[in-house]
């Protein structure tokens, strides 16, 4: 029986560990975490060494160092024996890399923690709210549209990023928090940097192997940003919490029914009250805004990016969103509606996914009891394992599989059989961008609906260009690949546009 685990996160010698275990090894990245010069190399060309891996072992489970420690890394064709293994976990590997240790990262731990809790309320609250939070969401970002890209009719430049992450924290905020809070400037200045910070702050901390980065993480200028943000988000959730409860005790004193509020803040509290969890609503509203904020923004920037690389197929997506609202207005049922959109945003996922370059890695779990695969090898508890997703780049599954085809998911959901399948928030081996099996992204509902209604006033408002000269390559960082925060690009408010999406 091949045995993978013993070695788990240690630093043996290369000749020890390739003399003592039968998973293979491959060392083209062995080093890694020796180094800082070293880990700048894997950073960069991670994904030549992973193909040169997978050609060295055809469809076989191997071993590799990377700047998660040690990882069996198991081909595509391992999918659906792991998918839904109890004893595999996401939320492991996030405890695993030790930065939740650290003082200002502790809405990570209450991922770890409460990840029922999350599950619970992103598939339950947040999935069934949809419907009654679709037009705050739209009157949300009609706002911060206004004031990220303005009013006017002349061309003029904005770097996206910024501009997409405030959007979005504003949408979540709204949803998450309510109103009052979605509107507070102080509020929305501490929700952005925070989360800058911390993925600021955990891509320097990766670069040292988990043990270390604890003691680091106190004195690090980028943890220490952290710090302050997180002091001041509990600062100014904390009283909208004590406010409402004691709303609610004052209501009950006088005999009149109790303020409702349909935001997360109630979700929390309803939950863990119903479910017996412990749990902190600050840390767990800062957590759902990390997971929720970056991801989200960095979808929309690529989509975004990619359709104006294709206006032709910007033009079809106007015309679909035009129609679609005319006839439905603002529901979810019309946003479902939207097939060419939401073909589009899973096209664009496909070639840059968030936790992964394609070809690269995915579905990253922490092995919490030992597991034997089929072919015997066993994997010990301890170990963690990452995904290769090759499927979403592979020729044989995808026709051009380089090629951006805004309408490819579409075309798809014509053949029988593959109506669903095809759709955003359907995971299969084929295509992993929100993960796949149990432990698949539970909050992938209500990211895609808020994704296409921003994109519904950001392609029917504005007209759009690249900035001559920009950066427009992805930002490679090991296993990861983010889009380029740099990119700018020129937009002006549309005189004539198929639909007035505000008078909807
Ligand atoms: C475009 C936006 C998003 C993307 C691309 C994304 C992607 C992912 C991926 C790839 C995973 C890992 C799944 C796996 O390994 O099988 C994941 C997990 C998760 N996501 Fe998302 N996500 C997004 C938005 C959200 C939102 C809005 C929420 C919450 C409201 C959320 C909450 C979570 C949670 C709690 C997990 C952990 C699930 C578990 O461990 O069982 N995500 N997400």
């Amino acid at each position: 029986m091949n045995d993978t685990s013993q070695f788990a996160f240690e630093l043996p010698s290369i000749e020890g560990l390739m003399a003592t275990h039968f998973l293979p090894y491959f060392i083209g990245i062995a080093l890694v975490t020796l180094t800082t010069y070293t880990w700048h190399d894997y950073r960069r060309s991670a994904k030549t060494m992973i193909q040169k891996a997978r050609t060295r072992f055809p469809n076989q489970p191997y071993r590799m160092i990377t700047d998660f420690g040690e990882v069996v890394m198991l081909q595509s064709e391992w999918f659906q024996e792991i998918r839904n293994n109890p004893h595999l976990t996401f939320i492991g590997t996030i405890a695993e890399e030790r930065i939740c240790e650290i003082p200002g990262f502790e809405p990570l731990a209450t991922l770890g923690e409460d990840g029922m809790l999350v599950r619970i309320i992103a598939t339950k609250q947040l999935t069934r709210s949809i419907n009654q939070v679709t037009e705050p969401l739209s009157e949300e970002i009609a706002l911060s549209l206004s004031i990220n890209m303005g009013e006017s009719t002349d061309w003029h430049e904005i770097q996206v990023m910024p501009a997409l992450r405030d959007i979005t924290t504003r949408m979540s905020s709204r949803v998450f928090l309510g109103k009052e809070l979605a509107r507070s400037k102080e509020w929305l200045e501490i929700m952005t940097n925070y989360t800058t910070a911390t993925l600021t702050a955990i891509t320097k901390l990766t670069k040292y192997y988990p043990a270390i980065r604890p003691f680091l993480g106190r004195f690090t200028p980028e943890c220490k940003q952290v710090q302050t943000y997180y002091k001041r988000a509990r600062d100014l959730i904390e009283p909208v919490m004590e406010q409402r409860v004691a709303l609610k005790r004052a209501a009950v004193a006088a005999r009149q029914p109790e303020p409702v509020y349909n935001d997360a803040l109630e979700w929390i509290a309803k939950e863990s009250k119903e479910h017996g969890f412990k749990c902190d609503v600050a840390n767990f509203q800062l957590m759902i805004s990390v997971v929720a904020i970056g991801t989200t923004s960095d979808l929309l920037q690529c989509t975004l990016i990619d359709l104006i690389r294709h206006p032709e197929t910007m033009q079809a997506a106007r015309d679909e969103i035009a129609q679609v609202l005319q006839t439905e207005g603002w529901k979810k049922t019309s946003l479902y509606s939207m097939k060419l959109l939401d073909s589009i945003l899973k096209e664009s996922q496909r070639i840059k996914p968030f936790f992964s370059v394609p070809g690269l890695t995915a579905m990253r779990r922490s092995v919490e009891a030992d597991i034997t695969l089929s072919d015997g090898t066993l994997i010990k508890k301890g170990s963690r394992i990452h995904i290769d997703t090759h499927r979403m780049v592979d020729p044989e599954v995808y026709e051009n599989p380089e090629e951006w085809i805004g309408s490819r998911f579409y075309d798809l959901r014509l053949q029988p059989g593959k109506e669903h399948l095809a759709q955003l928030v359907t995971t299969s081996v084929d295509h992993i961008g929100f993960g796949h099996g149990k432990h698949a992204c539970p909050g992938r509902f209500f990211a895609a609906n808020e994704l296409k209604i921003a994109l519904c006033h950001l392609l029917m408002k504005y007209d759009w260009k690249l900035a001559p000269g920009t950066p427009t390559n992805d930002v490679n960082l090991g296993f990861s690949q983010r889009v380029n925060p740099l990119t700018k690009v020129l937009c002006r408010r549309r005189k004539t546009m198929e639909i007035d999406i505000d008078s909807i």
